[in-house]
């Protein structure tokens, strides 16, 4: 154990008693203390990360944010496909339990949807399933090491209708540069929108990013892995469109 291990970091007392209200001030916690609360950074608000960034190599301590170990998290070795926003999780348990041979790291913001992620995980008895109530973006970025993962599914993502609002959305040139260096090669990136504006603009970005190659020309037929949701069903019916886009790493 080095020094900084066993360095008293009272400093930080401050944010983990804000995160963790049943640890008192006069507690002290040693770097490994840290390291553990790092660990949880999905917890985290941005706001709350900004300040370890800062604070912590002040008090000698490098501060990396640290990749999941999926295996770990997993209990196993299988193919890892990651969701961004499974809404109410109905399309994920679905296919979580038509291919136990995966594992799926479903991340969501929206508290009710994580809930009823894990009533359908614990009703279905899923074990490939693990669930992560934080940004995607942020998950990306500091917590899944690259090349870590065999498929990325964004699908329905919201399709902020008007001009002034696309910026928001999730799909930006930056966002899937970053996703592609996360898939292994040969993983794929798989998105699906009922919002023709969307499609356009997703297959522009994914086409223009150079370590994605489309697996077809232009929006690819559904795969037979994702399940048509009521919405879409009803949707389809109606003659609304739904373009899927599938594009692996080079
Ligand atoms: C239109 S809903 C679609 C839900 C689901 N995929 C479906 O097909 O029904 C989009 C979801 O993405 C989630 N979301 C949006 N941005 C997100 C982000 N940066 N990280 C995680 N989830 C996000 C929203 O909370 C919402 O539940």
């Amino acid at each position: 154990m080095s020094e900084a291990d066993n360095k008293p970091v009272s400093a930080t007392v401050e944010l983990i008693a804000q995160d963790r209200p049943e640890h008192r001030p006069e507690h002290r916690f040693s770097s490994r203390s840290i390291r553990s609360f790092v660990l949880r950074q999905g917890r985290m608000s941005g706001a709350q990360q900004r300040y370890l960034e800062d604070m912590l190599p002040k008090i000698g301590i490098e501060y990396r944010p640290a990749p999941l170990d999926l295996d770990d998290a997993f209990g196993r070795s299988a193919p890892k496909i990651l969701e961004i926003g499974f809404g109410m999780g109905e399309t994920t348990a679905k296919i979580a339990a038509a291919h136990p041979e995966q594992d799926y790291l479903g991340i969501e913001v929206h508290g009710p949807g994580v809930g009823a992620m894990c009533k359908l995980v614990a009703e279905n008895g899923l074990a490939n399933v693990r669930i992560m109530q934080h940004d995607a973006v942020e998950v990306m970025r500091d917590m899944i090491a690259d090349g870590a993962l065999a498929g990325v599914h964004v699908f329905f993502p919201d399709p902020w209708r008007k001009a002034r609002h696309y910026k928001r959305r999730l799909i930006q040139p930056d966002f899937v540069a970053l996703v592609a260096q996360k898939l292994a090669p040969g993983g794929y990136l798989h998105c699906a929108t009922d919002w023709e504006h969307y499609a356009h603009w997703m297959l522009e970005i994914l086409a223009a990013e150079p370590l994605l190659q489309n697996t077809a020309d232009g929006f690819a037929p559904r795969p037979d892995y994702r399940p048509l949701t009521k919405f879409e069903n009803r949707g389809l019916k109606l003659g609304h469109g739904v373009w899927d886009l599938v594009f692996r790493r080079r």
